[in-house]
């Protein structure tokens, strides 16, 4: 029988991807003493990085802006690791650390539960053929799904008519599958340049769609990385200034783009990636193959006919597949509840550097849009404020929750209710549960006391309410949580 399971934290740390992510934020309030729990959706930990991600992959900034705090990558690495070289060092990292992310568990909705003054988060959590929906209780909630949770596919005309192969870029491995075909490369980020490149050196013939303008930067002149040297002009000169060098860098290596039909914004590269989030394409060779015609620039995809597509210039093409390069997306709103931190997009509010901390116990951690540098700075700023306020004197810390051992953890059936919930004062809260077994009703009150009171408090507590003439049944001290003061 499906059942639900409630457990009470301290600290919670949920995230639903342990990508390079997860493992970092919750290393670090480890280290401030705070138990917390990552859960992952996913049956291991760096899922897009694992399963989402083409064999070639390398990362295309140098290792040292890719690295988590306070374990670098080995020195024997090179500049650029492969994707197998960057999931071995997050895999590393998680045992380094004892990072234990509690998998196959899928958050279905977090909402801050004002009476108790914590965090409410509900999960099903998948074992094999059986699955049970287990319920968090905490005083923080750390948002780390990710910027890429879900894959974007755009809904264009006749796609379902068109019969080949259709797939996106976080299922595709490797272009062996493809040699001869003549594929559509829909998106032209690094995803949709990196993936026709591949094409091309596995003998297929991509089209690539370029709807919009793209700036494309070398990712190295003259064997120095030009995200590194952006990095570092950006230390003395202002942001346009580099921008115009990075530009004229740009033109030196790689000359005019624009009669390859790739234009570029109005707006330079760093600064388009700090106001929209529009990430400069850095080149590993694929304008090579755009120059020399093996990949073939076109326009937006009109619609699908069966074995073609008509593109926004009246033009058909012939194509025997589709790849969407198109994107991804955050997920947070369908979990989320009861916040206006997060935009409908799924992204905070508020502007980097102020977007890691929301109201009531609320952070966000990797939505800057920095890649693995931003998410490290929002991941340091959660940690410390969290252990500012792990510090304060009302709090027992970790030693509490370890004395809660099994009372902290209970089994009700599934079809328990929340019926209402009641803020009684004097430093502890009530909630009383409906729970329908069979024809009888069965009324359960959790109680929820300030954990400095501990056991002997909640056994007043106890009696209080059963004077109160409340027929119950009261679960013992089924969740002592700390009050949120
Ligand atoms: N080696 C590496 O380190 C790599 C890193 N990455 C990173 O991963 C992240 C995701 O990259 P990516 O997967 O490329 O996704 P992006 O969101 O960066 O790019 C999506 C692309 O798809 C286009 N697009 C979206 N919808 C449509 C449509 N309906 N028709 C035509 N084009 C469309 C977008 O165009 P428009 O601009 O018009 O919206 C854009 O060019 C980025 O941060 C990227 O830097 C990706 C690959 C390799
Ligand atoms: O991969 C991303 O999305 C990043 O935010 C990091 C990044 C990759 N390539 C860049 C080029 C310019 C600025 C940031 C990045």
């Amino acid at each position: 029988m499906a059942t639900r399971t409630t457990e009470s934290f301290g600290f919670d740390f949920l995230s639903r991807r342990i990508g390079p992510i997860g493992p970092r934020h919750g290393r670090l309030p480890q280290r401030k003493g705070c138990p917390f729990v990552i859960l992952e959706r996913a049956d291991c930990i760096a899922s897009l990085w694992q399963r989402r991600t083409y064999d070639r992959l390398k990362l295309h900034l140098p290792k040292q802006f890719c690295q988590l705090p306070r374990l670098p990558f080995p020195a024997h690495y090179p500049k650029y690791p492969t994707r197998r070289q960057f999931i071995e060092y997050l895999e590393s990292y998680a045992k380094h650390f004892d990072i234990s992310p509690r998998f196959n568990q899928t958050v279905q909705s977090a909402r801050y539960d004002e009476t108790c003054g914590l965090w409410r988060v509900s999960a099903i959590a998948v074992c094999g053929e059986r699955s049970h929906e287990v319920e968090y209780i905490g005083r923080w909630l750390v948002a780390a799904s990710g910027e890429n949770a879900e894959k974007v596919v755009p809904d264009i005309e006749g796609l379902s008519d068109f019969g080949g192969r259709v797939t996106h870029v976080c299922d595709y491995k490797s272009g062996h599958q493809y040699a001869g075909e003549r594929v559509l490369v829909v998106g032209s980020g690094n995803s949709g340049m990196e993936v026709s490149l591949d094409l091309c050196h596995h003998n297929a013939h991509p089209s690539m769609v370029v709807r919009n303008s793209v700036h494309v930067l070398p990712r190295e002149v003259c064997g120095k990385s030009t995200f590194e040297l952006a990095v570092l002009l950006m230390k003395w000169l202002p942001l346009r200034l580099v921008d115009k060098i990075m530009l004229l860098l740009s033109w030196l290596v790689l000359g005019n783009i624009r009669k390859y039909g790739l234009r570029r914004p109005s707006i330079g590269p760093l600064e388009l990636k700090n106001t929209n989030g529009r990430t400069p394409v850095l080149d590993i060779g694929a304008l090579k193959k755009i120059k020399a015609g093996e990949i073939n620039v076109v326009p937006g995809a009109k619609r699908f006919l069966p074995g073609r597509v008509e593109l926004v210039d009246g033009r058909f093409l012939e194509i025997d597949s589709v790849i969407f390069a198109t994107g991804y997306r955050s997920n947070v709103p369908s979990w989320l509840q009861g916040s206006d931190f997060f935009s409908k997009e799924g992204t905070p509010k508020q502007p980097f550097p102020n977007s890691w901390k929301g109201k009531s116990g609320l952070y966000a951690v990797g939505f800057t849009r920095r890649g693995l540098a931003g998410a490290s700075f929002d991941a340091a700023c959660i940690a410390k404020d969290i252990g500012k306020n792990g510090t304060e004197p009302s709090l027992n810390g970790p030693r509490f929750w370890e004395r809660c051992g099994p009372s902290a953890q209970r089994t009700i059936e599934d079809d328990e209710a929340i019926l209402t919930s009641g803020n009684f004062g004097i430093g502890w809260n009530i909630c009383f549960r409906e729970t329908l077994r069979g024809p009888k009703k069965v009324l359960i009150i959790v109680i929820i006391v300030n954990s400095r009171q501990g056991y002997g408090a909640s056994n007043i507590i106890t009696k209080e309410v059963i004077s109160m003439r409340i027929l119950a049944f009261v679960l013992p001290v089924g969740a002592l949580i700390e009050r949120k003061s």
